[in-house]
């Protein structure tokens, strides 16, 4: 009966999520990936699959009720117990060659079935939004970024392994080339951002009918500094992130220089650089740049789903209906143990940079990970401050008085 079935998702929720998710590095999917067994992925799979489902679905019941009764909420919600439900029917059956086959052929269903989580997603917001009256308190806000960066970290995390199978595992099995599922071992870095700032481009000569060159220089700390620069990653990741930085920079260099005559735009300068530690492409744009009090907004799920600005807004509000770019592809970057930062200089322009690791096996998937301290945040009160923030005006008065 379906209350039979109910109390029984229950149980295997609450079995699935009492596990911790297992995180693997690059080097990890690396040598698994090159004497590749379908047993072993399969057997690893169906046990590691329903764990990070099962996280992730405890933490998405702990949703503020006016966002978790939105209609759009309710439907990624089913997505997760379908799949969940999907995924458990391989819990004992055999590896068996038919069973292997059934189950790639299984997530692919899964992947297929979450591919628009994160707009559904983006609606609830509005939705829950416009059921509040258009404005949300700041706790309702910072528990919904919290969620949503764990939210799109897991299915980042699931995605990955269900990519890895199906590549490995899959109908066309990569023949000859050399990557390993979606990692490319030798990954030209400069190549990716030569192919995401020309598609970038491609739609900035479009919209606005010209485009920043690209200047890139590379430097590596290495004692054989040998160039190009190239390591160990998933290019469309690293296209994602790019992608979104160049789109952005783009923009900000046609807008601002849209009012001075000169009509030579000033360069995107990028700077590709490995050490000994970390991997970073940097962006330098010169495009006004934002206040230094802004940046913060720009990773905001909240501030992207502003509802759709008026065609005025979008260029008189940087960044206004931006979509959730930034924030994606910063969780993206700290995927693997990288980062995104932001550093704005008001008036002149913004340093995008990407932070990757440059050793694979510190390159460690970033998982969150359900449990009381996680479910304790979203019954966070709000911290009362412990740094001054303005002077009370009586202390300045007595001040100003004494002197
Ligand atoms: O906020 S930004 O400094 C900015 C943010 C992120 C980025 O990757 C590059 C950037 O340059 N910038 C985006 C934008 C858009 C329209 C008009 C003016 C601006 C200013």
């Amino acid at each position: 009966s379906a209350s039979s079935s109910m109390a029984s998702l229950a149980k295997m929720l609450d079995f699935y999520s009492g596990f911790n998710p297992s995180p693997l590095s690059i080097k990890q999917f690396m040598d698994f990936g090159q004497n590749a067994c379908e047993k072993k992925s399969f057997i690893f799979l169906r046990k590691e699959l329903p764990v990070r489902l099962a996280n992730i679905m405890k933490e998405i019941a702990l949703l503020p009720d006016n966002l978790l009764h939105t209609r759009s909420v309710s439907e990624v919600s089913s997505w997760y117990v379908k799949s969940f439900e999907e995924v458990l029917e391989y819990e004992k059956a055999d590896p068996t060659h038919d069973n292997l086959h059934k189950f790639v052929h299984h997530l692919d269903l899964i992947r297929n079935r979450h591919n628009d989580v994160v707009q559904t997603m983006a609606q609830g917001v509005i939705e829950m939004k416009e059921n509040e009256g258009g404005t949300v308190d700041a706790p309702t806000e910072s528990s919904i970024q919290y969620f949503l960066d764990r939210l799109y970290m897991s299915r980042i995390s699931i995605r990955m392994l269900i990519n890895q199978h199906t590549l490995l595992f899959g109908a066309n099995p990569h023949s000859g080339g050399r990557h390993i599922g979606c990692l490319d071992p030798a990954c030209d870095l400069s190549d990716v951002v030569r192919d995401a700032y020309e598609n970038a481009r491609f739609l900035c000569d479009q919209y606005y009918l010209t485009s920043p060159a690209l200047e890139i220089q590379e430097h590596s700390s290495e004692p054989e500094g040998n160039l190009p620069i190239r390591t160990v990653y998933v290019p469309s990741h690293l296209y994602y992130m790019l992608f979104e930085l160049f789109k952005n920079s783009m923009r900000a260099v046609v807008e601002h220089h849209n009012n001075d005559n000169c009509d030579t735009l000033p360069p995107l300068k990028v700077a590709i650089c490995r050490g000994q530690e970390d991997i970073c492409v940097k962006i330098s744009d010169q495009g006004g740049g934002i206040p230094r009090s802004q940046t913060d907004q720009l990773f905001k799920y909240m501030y992207s789903t502003a509802p759709q600005p008026s065609k005025s807004d979008l260029h008189t509000v940087p960044l206004a209906g931006y979509g959730y770019g930034l924030p994606i592809s910063r969780l993206y970057a700290r995927y693997f143990h990288g980062d995104i930062v932001l550093l704005s200089c008001e008036g002149f322009g913004t340093d995008a940079i990407i932070y990757l690791k440059a050793l694979s096996d510190e390159a460690n998937e970033l998982l969150p990970i359900f449990n009381k301290t996680s479910s304790k945040f979203y019954r966070a009160t709000v911290p009362t401050g412990d740094w001054s923030n303005q002077s009370s005006d009586m202390n300045a008065r007595q001040l100003s008085a004494t002197i």
